[in-house]
This record gives C-alpha cells, sequence and structure tokens, in this order.
C-alpha cells in the first residue's frame, strides 16, 4: 500500500464520566499515559504518516510528554464538542484529496490487524469505512419512572444488524470536512464523523472490529484497558 493517511485524535476531552484528577487520556498504563500508548498503536501502521493531536488549550499536561517534540505530530487546539475537535484537526490538513483516519485519544487497545483492514476496507469504499463491533447483549430502551430518577424498560430494541460504532474512522479529507461542516451548520448531534456522512446522505462501510479495542470512559475502563494491553505487547 503506498497511501499515505493522516490521523486525526481527538484528546480535548476533559473526561468527566471517567471521574480521575486530571483527564483520562492522561492516565496512566504500565508507565505511560493513555494518549501515548493510542498514539503508539497508530504509528504501528506503516501507512500512518502524520498525526494531528487536538488538545483542549487549557491542557497543561500535553507539552510534558515527549509526543510534543515528535516530528510527525502536530497539536492543535480543541472545541467544545468532539465534532468541533475532529474539524478543528481537518483545518490543519492541506491536501483535501487526502485520507484522514480520525481516532479517540481514548482507544489504546487498537490492534494493527483491525487498523490494516479498516484502512483497506475505506480505500475500496466510496463513503469510507469504520470500525464497528456487533452488539452481544439484548437491548433495552428506558423510560424515566414517574417521581424518581429510576428508569424502567420501554422496549426491547431488535438489535439485528445493530452495532457498536468504534473508531478508527477514515474518509477522503473533503468528504469528511464538507460533511462536518453542513451538519454541524445544520444543528445536527454528531458525536461519531460517520453520523456527519450518513446525514448527508452517504452510506459508510461498516468493518467488524475487535471488542476489545474499548473506549475508557468508566472507572473499571482503566484496569481492563490495561489487561488488554497487556495481551497485546504480549503477542
Ligand atoms: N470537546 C471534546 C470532547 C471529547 N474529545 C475527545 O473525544 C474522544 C471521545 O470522547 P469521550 O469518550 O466522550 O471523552 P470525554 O468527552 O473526555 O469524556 P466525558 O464525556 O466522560 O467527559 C476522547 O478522546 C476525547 O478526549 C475531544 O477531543 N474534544
Ligand atoms: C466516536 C465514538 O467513539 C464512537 O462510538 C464515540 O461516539 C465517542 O464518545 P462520545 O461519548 O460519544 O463522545
Amino acid at each position: 500500500m503506498t497511501e499515505k493517511i493522516t490521523a486525526v485524535v481527538p484528546a480535548a476531552g476533559v473526561g468527566s464520566r471517567m471521574a480521575a484528577d486530571r483527564p483520562k487520556q492522561y492516565l496512566q498504563i504500565a508507565g505511560k499515559t493513555i494518549l501515548e500508548h493510542t498514539i503508539d498503536r497508530l504509528f504501528c501502521h506503516p501507512a500512518i504518516e502524520r498525526v494531528i493531536i487536538v488538545i483542549s488549550n487549557s491542557d497543561p499536561y500535553f507539552e510534558a510528554l515527549p509526543l510534543a517534540h515528535d516530528p510527525r505530530i502536530t497539536r492543535v487546539d480543541g472545541g467544545a464538542e468532539r465534532a468541533d475537535s475532529v474539524f478543528a484537526g481537518l483545518a490543519a490538513i492541506d491536501d483535501e484529496d487526502s485520507w484522514v483516519l480520525v481516532h479517540d485519544a481514548a482507544r489504546p487497545c487498537l490492534q494493527l490487524a483491525d487498523l490494516d483492514r479498516l484502512i483497506n476496507a475505506a480505500l475500496q469504499s466510496e463513503s469510507g469505512a469504520i470500525l464497528a463491533a456487533p452488539v452481544r447483549d439484548t437491548m433495552k430502551r428506558g423510560v424515566v419512572l414517574a417521581g424518581d430518577n429510576q428508569q424502567g424498560i420501554r422496549e426491547t430494541v431488535d438489535r439485528e444488524n445493530l452495532w457498536h460504532a468504534l473508531t478508527p474512522q477514515m474518509f477522503k479529507v473533503r468528504q469528511l470536512r464538507d460533511s462536518l461542516r453542513y451538519a454541524l451548520e445544520k444543528g445536527a448531534v454528531i458525536t461519531d464523523e460517520a453520523s456527519a456522512l450518513e446525514f448527508c446522505g452517504y452510506v459508510p462501510q461498516l468493518v467488524k472490529g475487535r471488542a476489545d479495542n474499548l473506549k475508557v470512559t468508566q472507572p473499571e475502563d482503566l484496569a481492563l484497558a490495561g489487561f488488554y494491553l497487556q495481551q497485546i505487547t504480549k503477542d
């Protein structure tokens, strides 16, 4: 593969659900921050030429990391929402005909085989591609019960063809930038890149990925991510 790909890593969140003493991307696993593990996983693939890391403009942690001095890495300021941060990262890419791969800083357990399959699928897709994991549990939609903050079951959601969207998600820069701009201008709720393309009528490809490509989100995820990373570095 000769394609050279720019990765955009949104890392400007505060990690509120983690309830830690710092944003979760700076929590340590095996002596390195989650952010460093994530960047290491991306650079394992030869097609990843450059990484744009999107950081909060009030972030006091990033500059202390060796990453901050890596010539392959560019820092840009993030925005209020993840989609704003991704849009800011895209602004740092000059060639609109090139490929961009967006990967959450909070997903440090990405495996090379999944990354390679996603890249190959996106290169052959008119509307890019995302890693996704099929839902494995029975899915319920809740309803807030009157009088307290308890939820009851409103319905069981058909899980046929239901997927967890993961990252990386890979698209042509122009297609993603134009879709994000349009969707955000129209006030669409955009929680991943694919939803912006969907809003514009595109059909990105779903590429089955490993369920252990977890997004560190809640306190119990940190130990699990540590276990998964140990498995990767052992292989
Ligand atoms: N304004 C934002 C919000 C989120 N992110 C990034 O998007 C990724 C996925 O978002 P999420 O897991 O929701 O992270 P947080 O927003 O930090 O978490 P929380 O919602 O618990 O605060 C994370 O790497 C996060 O740093 C970002 O770059 N800019
Ligand atoms: C992009 C994402 O990882 C896909 O599942 C997820 O939407 C990001 O987390 P958030 O909590 O929605 O910001």
